[in-house]
C-alpha cells in the first residue's frame, strides 16, 4: 500500500469550478485554514477541561506533549479512560459531544461557503454531529475502510467534512483517504475483527492518502469515498465530524433524530436551554424530506456473521458481538452471542 500526502485543494477555493471538479476526480478535498482556529481552540479547551474534571488526563505541560504547530495537549491517562466503568465513558462522551461550540464550530459560515459551493444549492447541515476523543491505545480498533453511504442513507450527494480539533501528527494518525474510490457506489464489504463496525470494504487499497493536519484544515469527501481513521499511537487524536446534503433531497430520520434521549436534554446544557437559540431545532423550520432508514443490508449482515460464526471464523468476532449488543431481533442477537463466546 503506497501512502501519499494528500492533495491540497485549498487554492482552489476562489474557484468553484475547478473545485466541484477536483472532487468529483479524487472523491476528497483537503483544505487548510477554513475554520477560524480561534473557534476550533474553544472547543478543544471545552473538552479537555471535561476530560480532566474525568480524571482522563495527565498534568499538562508545555514540554514533551508540544505538537509542532505549537499546541500543547495534556497526554490521555490510558489507563484511567480504561478504567473508566462504560456507562461513565459515555456520559463524558456524550457531555463532549454536546457542547454547543462543537455544534457551532462545524456550522461556521466559511464551512458552509463551501458546502454549498460545491454542492451548488441550499445545503442542510445534519443535526447529528461528531466528536471523537481517540486515546492512543483504542486504537488498536480503528474505523476501518469505509463509506459513509450506507450508515447515512438519503441523498447519495451527502458530502462529510472531517476536521482536527487539535494537531494531527504522523503518530496520532489521522483520517486516511483512498482516492478515487467513490466511483463505483457502494461497495461489497468483508468481516474484519479489527473495526468498530466488524466490517470493511472489500477492495483493494493500493493507495492510500494522508499526512499531518492542523486545527482549521478540513478534509471534504464524498458518501462513497472509501476512508478509514489511521492508528493513533502517539497522543489523544480529537477531531469532529459532521454531514451536509443538498437540502431539497431526502435525508434519513437517523441522521436527524437521536436513539438516546431527545434533543432537550443536549440543549439542557446549553446557555438558557437553547432557549430562542438558532442552533436548536434549526431544521424543524426546514422543508426536510424525511425518510425512514433502510436496515436490509445491516440484516443481511448480520446474517453472514452468524453463518460466520458457525464456521468459528475468528474475523466475525466483532461482527457478532454487534450483532448482539444491536440486532433489533432478539433470537438474532442471542445466536450472536452464542457464537460468539464459542469462538473466545
Ligand atoms: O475519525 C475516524 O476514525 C473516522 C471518521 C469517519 O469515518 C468520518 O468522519 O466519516
Ligand atoms: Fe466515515
Amino acid at each position: 500500500m503506497e501512502q501519499q500526502p494528500y492533495t491540497d485543494s485549498t487554492e482552489l477555493l476562489a474557484d468553484r469550478a475547478r473545485l466541484a471538479g477536483r472532487l468529483a476526480d479524487d472523491g476528497y478535498l483537503y483544505l487548510r485554514d477554513v475554520l477560524p482556529e480561534a473557534e476550533v481552540a474553544r472547543v478543544r479547551h471545552q473538552v479537555l477541561a471535561l476530560a480532566a474534571e474525568a480524571g482522563w488526563l495527565r498534568e499538562a505541560t508545555t514540554t514533551g506533549t508540544s505538537q509542532p504547530t505549537g499546541v500543547d495537549l495534556p497526554a490521555v491517562d490510558v489507563e484511567a479512560v480504561a478504567r473508566c466503568p462504560g456507562p461513565t465513558r459515555q456520559a463524558v462522551q456524550k457531555a463532549m459531544w454536546c457542547l454547543r461550540d462543537l455544534h457551532a464550530l462545524l456550522h461556521s459560515t466559511s464551512l458552509l461557503t463551501v458546502l454549498e459551493a460545491l454542492l451548488g444549492e441550499p445545503v442542510l447541515v445534519h443535526p447529528r454531529k461528531v466528536l471523537r476523543f481517540v486515546a492512543p491505545e483504542r486504537s488498536s480498533v480503528v474505523s476501518g475502510w469505509h463509506q459513509d453511504y450506507p450508515g447515512v442513507q438519503g441523498s447519495p450527494r451527502t458530502l462529510t467534512a472531517w476536521t482536527p480539533l487539535a494537531p494531527v501528527t504522523p503518530d496520532t494518525g489521522g483520517l486516511a483517504i483512498v482516492p478515487r474510490s467513490h466511483r463505483d457506489g457502494v461497495l461489497p464489504l468483508r468481516l474484519c475483527a479489527g473495526t468498530i463496525v466488524g466490517w470493511e470494504t472489500d477492495v483493494p487499497v493500493d493507495v492510500v492518502h494522508s499526512g499531518p493536519m492542523n486545527p482549521g484544515d478540513v478534509l471534504v469527501f464524498t458518501a462513497h469515498t472509501v476512508h478509514g481513521g489511521s492508528p493513533n499511537t502517539g497522543g489523544l487524536r480529537l477531531s469532529a465530524d459532521c454531514r451536509y446534503q443538498p437540502l431539497s433531497e431526502p435525508v434519513c430520520r437517523d441522521c436527524v433524530e437521536l436513539d438516546d434521549g431527545d434533543w432537550d436534554d443536549v440543549y439542557r446544557t446549553w446557555p438558557g436551554q437553547g432557549r430562542d437559540d438558532p442552533l436548536a431545532h434549526y431544521w424543524r423550520e426546514l422543508p426536510l424530506d424525511i425518510v425512514a432508514y433502510d436496515p436490509r443490508a445491516d440484516v443481511a449482515r448480520e446474517r453472514e456473521a452468524i453463518a460466520a460464526g458457525r464456521r468459528h471464523d475468528p474475523a466475525a468476532a466483532r461482527a457478532l458481538q454487534v450483532t448482539a449488543e444491536h440486532s433489533a431481533d432478539p433470537a438474532v442477537a442471542a445466536e450472536a452471542a452464542a457464537l460468539l463466546r464459542a469462538l473466545a
